[in-house]
């Protein structure tokens, strides 16, 4: 697998607009404790995980979006995810009922929700799933979706250190978007990493307690500038 062996370290001096951009960022990084697989899932596989995660996230919704959305795929006539693009699973934005802010202001135009179980339509998500596995430690886990609008983003920040352990993986599907990850005591320590679909990251140790961590607004070219979504899995606190 050829990747691109550019390394960012950027400067808040020298930081550039907060948003995401294909060009100019790298798909590696030095960082330590992190580690990063730019195409763990093939796109049908990709597919099969969207598709799932919207279901999982559309039936916790109001009926009044239900309708909307059925009345659109009516009109589409193609609810058919294999037959799909990728970006065409997700629906304009105005047929979720994103939320403009979390409680402590991190997260701007989403939807999220924990998961214990996933739909019995899709029958490959355990073996999809278990994929991950293979990068994380062996310990118990807790799952969430996340689903950013076309507008959404995540402002940099340290998960809650009661809430979880320590580590923290992401699955990250739909429009690529860019990771940055900031060390807390010294601006000069600043990683950037774009984010394509498929991709997973694993941020443990140094990097989950000394770094903050945000994803940036897309870009306006077709790869950045659509909707996102992660599936998150993190090992449980221990106290
Ligand atoms: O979506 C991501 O990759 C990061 C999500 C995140 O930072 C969070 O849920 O705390
Ligand atoms: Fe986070």
């Amino acid at each position: 697998m050829a990747l691109p062996s550019l390394s960012r370290h950027l400067t808040y001096g020298t930081r550039r607009v907060m948003s995401t951009a294909v060009s100019n960022v790298t798909t590696r990084t030095t960082l330590k404790d992190f580690s990063f697989i730019p195409n763990l899932f093939s796109e049908s596989e990709q597919k099969i995980l969207i598709s799932s995660s919207l279901q999982k996230l559309d039936s916790a919704e109001r009926r009044e979006f239900r309708r909307r959305r059925k009345e659109y795929f009516k009109q589409r006539s193609t609810d058919d995810a294999s037959s799909s693009h990728l970006n065409d699973l997700f629906l304009p934005d105005n047929f979720y009922s994103f939320e403009e802010g979390h409680y402590d202001g991190v997260i701007r135009n989403y939807r999220e929700m924990h998961v214990s179980s996933w739909p019995e339509e899709y029958p490959e998500m355990p073996s999809l799933l278990d994929r991950l596995k293979s990068v994380h430690p062996d310990e118990p886990t807790q799952t969430h979706i996340l689903h950013l609008a076309s507008d959404g983003e995540i402002l940099p920040h340290i998960d809650n250190l009661q809430a979880s352990g320590s580590w923290i993986l992401g699955v990250s599907l739909g429009s690529s978007r860019i990771l940055r990850i900031e060390n807390v005591d010294d601006p000069t320590d600043v990683h950037e990493l774009m984010l394509p679909s498929g991709s997973v990251y694993l941020q443990r140790d140094s990097t989950r307690y000394s770094y903050k961590h945000s994803i940036l607004k897309g870009g306006t070219d077709p790869e950045t500038s659509g909707q996102r979504l992660s599936i998150m899995i993190r090992n449980l606190f221990r106290g």
